[in-house]
């Protein structure tokens, strides 16, 4: 795992033809940010997106950049990849994967971490071969919805096993998963709720497509004081087997996760 997405939590999108949310971006409290070329930008603006996301990243920036390239197939693709390589980008990110080979292959022209988007019903199918040629992956749920045709407002619960799908493909090859976005900009509280889920799934943190979303994020994917304290207690008390704490049953597998919030926190 590249350990600069480790404590990763928060992962804003921005157009990279908004120079001024690139600015708002630099300055933010993300843990990653991902200048996008895709579905942000408008057709005519693609060229000067490609040379403004190269230009930003060759500045300096307190966190991870990377940029989102369009799919493969689009009239861009190439140009993308030429462009993204060349970059000073720490990583890359690649929307509708949707197979181990074509990762591969776009990981391999671009010499640098590539991020994967599952967001599509082949691209889930495909997600346990994807996930270990990548640097993590990112559930897209926009995409998604769109593809198994899901009625407007139908929200999470159809995507379920697919969410839970790029999860166990990420364990399983020992890299990052971030959550989807969530679309309405004005609410915090589904946001935080939303976030809370992701969590309870096992995502490490969440895409997000505002600043304002990213307090609430970084709380939400942060552990308590609460759970850092029982953490601490219950590395604590482990002697080895099967032992009775605070009225539950710990094992060795209760003091490695609790080892893991700890480091996290
Ligand atoms: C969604 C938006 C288009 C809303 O824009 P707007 O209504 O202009 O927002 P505000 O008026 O609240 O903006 C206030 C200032 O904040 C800056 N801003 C806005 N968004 C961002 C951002 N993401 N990063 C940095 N700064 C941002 C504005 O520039 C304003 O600043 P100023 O001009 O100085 O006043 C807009 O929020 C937006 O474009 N969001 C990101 C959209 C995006 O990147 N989409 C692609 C990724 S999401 C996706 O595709 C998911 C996936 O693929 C899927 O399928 O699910
Ligand atoms: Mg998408």
């Amino acid at each position: 795992m590249s350990s600069r997405l480790e404590r990763v939590r928060s992962v804003l999108f921005l157009p990279a033809s908004n120079p001024r949310a690139i600015g708002h971006a630099r300055e933010s409290a993300a843990d990653l940010v991902i200048l996008d070329l895709e579905d942000a930008v408008k057709r005519e603006e693609k060229d000067s997106a490609r040379s403004a996301a190269v230009e930003a990243v060759a500045g300096d920036w307190p966190m991870p950049v990377a940029i989102r390239l369009n799919s493969v197939g689009s009239e861009w693709h190439s140009l993308d990849v030429d462009s993204v390589a060349r970059s000073k980008a720490e990583f890359a990110v690649l929307p509708r994967a949707s197979s181990a080979h074509l990762v591969h292959e776009v990981a391999g022209a671009l010499s640098k971490p590539l991020l994967a988007m599952i967001e599509t019903a082949a691209g889930v199918l495909a997600a346990a071969d994807i996930a270990p040629e990548t640097a993590g992956l990112i559930a897209g749920t926009n995409d998604l919805a769109a593809d198994l045709r899901l009625p407007a407002g139908a929200g999470r619960q159809p995507l379920q096993m697919a969410l839970q799908t790029v999860v166990l493909a990420a364990r399983a090859a020992a890299v990052p998963v971030f959550d989807g976005v969530f679309n309405d900009l004005d609410d915090l509280e589904g946001l935080t709720a939303e976030c809370a889920d992701g969590r309870s799934l096992g995502f490490d943190g969440k895409s997000l497509i505002h600043p304002r979303q990213i307090d609430a994020c970084n709380r939400a994917f942060s552990p308590s004081e609460e759970e850092i304290a029982r953490a601490r207690r219950l590395v604590e008390a482990f002697g080895g087997g099967a032992e009775r704490f605070e009225g539950q049953m710990i094992e060795r597998m209760h003091v490695e996760s609790a080892q893991r919030l700890l480091d996290r926190a």
